[in-house]
């Protein structure tokens, strides 16, 4: 058990081995389900919840802080890394009333069959009083989920965030203590979970800063007692900037795909753009999905197999496709033995995107003089169009 602040204790679990999320993104530094109990003078309020399989150490951490009663427990978020112990939270202290709004409301009641009777029903701007504390409710949609809420309580001035503002770290610090690491980890989740909804986000920080904020303690990852450095953080990530960066995600299966992207980088190095290659086969997809937070311009590079793209680069541009990067140019580099479909397909795949289409360079088999002609003139329009970001 945590202490964030007096009667205020962080009882939720730290899970130091996990490795994936979602059966997709990899945990370098694993993760953290933050629950939060809160002791008003007159009622006990619990925030949220951990993973199911971590359930005895949260009862262990509740049992620590010495009470005999929960009377509400809020539900931020309906998913089951948060929600997953509320029929166990339920079974041990049967008074307590599960509070949260009708969409998550629903969510609960089909995710985990959690009775109607159970619940209270709040929606934006309602109160509820544990004597000496007040928390107020404050509708965040889409940090993670449509139904997603953040909880504001008012006398300490803390907003309990739940996924907005998270991150994924396994650390016995409550607190942020390498602001570097931590804004680095937050940008990895945002792009993981939330960047396919910035217009949504942009809503949520300016309903947020309506608040006085001093602390705000996310569902993963540490808690934050400077609040700007992950709200100024945000607003970077979600506003329309970019950076004179190529990523070059790519696969090639006998080099000639990787003897072009190599020329590639050196070009475009020697441009003075900022370039990463991801060798799709090795690649880390949440390192190229927090690359893509700001990245100008992404180069697809696939040989042609079986009539179109190699499935590592399908898979590639399928992910970048469902996140929705504000990346401004695209393209394609690769080989090819006779002949296929992998630039319309490419095309085709990655219709969410919002950029501006530089006509690729795919060349048959391994790729000689008049090819690098190509590939410099690609160079040149790459750096041609980046003057203008
Ligand atoms: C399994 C397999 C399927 C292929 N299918 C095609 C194809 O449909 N069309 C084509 O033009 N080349 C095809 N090729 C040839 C490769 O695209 C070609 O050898 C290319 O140069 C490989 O580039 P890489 O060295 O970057 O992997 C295929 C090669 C393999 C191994």
């Amino acid at each position: 058990m945590r202490k964030l602040k007096d009667k205020i204790f962080e009882v939720g679990a730290i899970d130091w081995d996990r490795t994936l999320f979602d059966e997709l993104v990899p945990l370098p530094d694993g993760t953290s389900y933050n629950s939060y109990l809160i002791l008003g003078s007159e009622k006990t309020a619990l925030i949220d919840t951990v993973e199911p399989y971590k359930k005895d150490i949260f009862f262990r951490h509740i049992k620590e802080v010495g009470i005999d009663r929960i009377d509400y427990l809020i539900s931020n978020h309906a998913e089951q890394d948060h929600s997953g112990c509320i029929p166990f939270v339920l079974e041990k202290y049967p008074d307590c009333k599960v509070v949260t709004n009708a969409k998550c409301k629903s969510f609960l009641i089909e995710h985990l069959h959690i009775p109607d009777e159970k619940f209270i029903e709040i929606k934006e701007g309602d109160t509820i009083s544990l004597g000496d504390k007040t928390l107020e409710f404050i509708m965040t949609p889409w940090v993670h989920w449509p139904e997603t809420m953040s909880t504001y309580l008012q006398e300490d001035k803390i907003l309990f965030s739940c996924d907005f503002f998270g991150s994924h770290r396994a650390t016995s610090n409550l607190f942020v203590k390498d602001e570097y690491k931590v804004v680095e980890d937050a940008k990895r989740y945002y792009a993981e979970i939330m960047m396919p909804f910035r217009s949504h986000i942009k809503r949520n920080i300016e309903k947020i800063e309506k608040k006085e904020i001093d602390i705000i303690a996310p569902s993963h990852g540490p808690v934050y007692d400077k609040p700007s450095l992950i709200i100024d953080a945000y607003k970077d990530w979600i506003s329309d900037r970019v950076e004179n960066k190529v990523l070059i995600p790519f696969v090639s299966m006998h080099d000639s795909t990787e003897h072009l992207v190599n020329e590639l980088v050196e070009r475009l190095m020697n441009k003075g753009i900022e370039v990463i290659p991801y060798n799709l086969t090795v690649t880390d997809v949440g390192e190229f999905a927090m690359a893509l937070v700001d990245a100008g311009t992404i180069v697809f590079g696939s040989p042609y197999v079986l009539g179109g793209l190699h499935p590592q680069c399908v898979y590639a541009a399928y992910l970048a496709n469902a996140l929705r990067p504000k990346v401004k140019f695209v393209s394609m580099i690769g080989s090819f033995g006779w002949g296929g479909k992998g630039v319309e397909q490419l095309k085709s795949l990655i219709s969410n995107l919002k950029a501006e289409w530089i006509e690729p360079v795919m060349v048959k088999g391994l790729a000689k003089e008049e090819d690098f002609e190509r590939l410099d003139n690609f160079v040149e329009e790459i750096v041609k169009r980046h003057e203008s970001l």
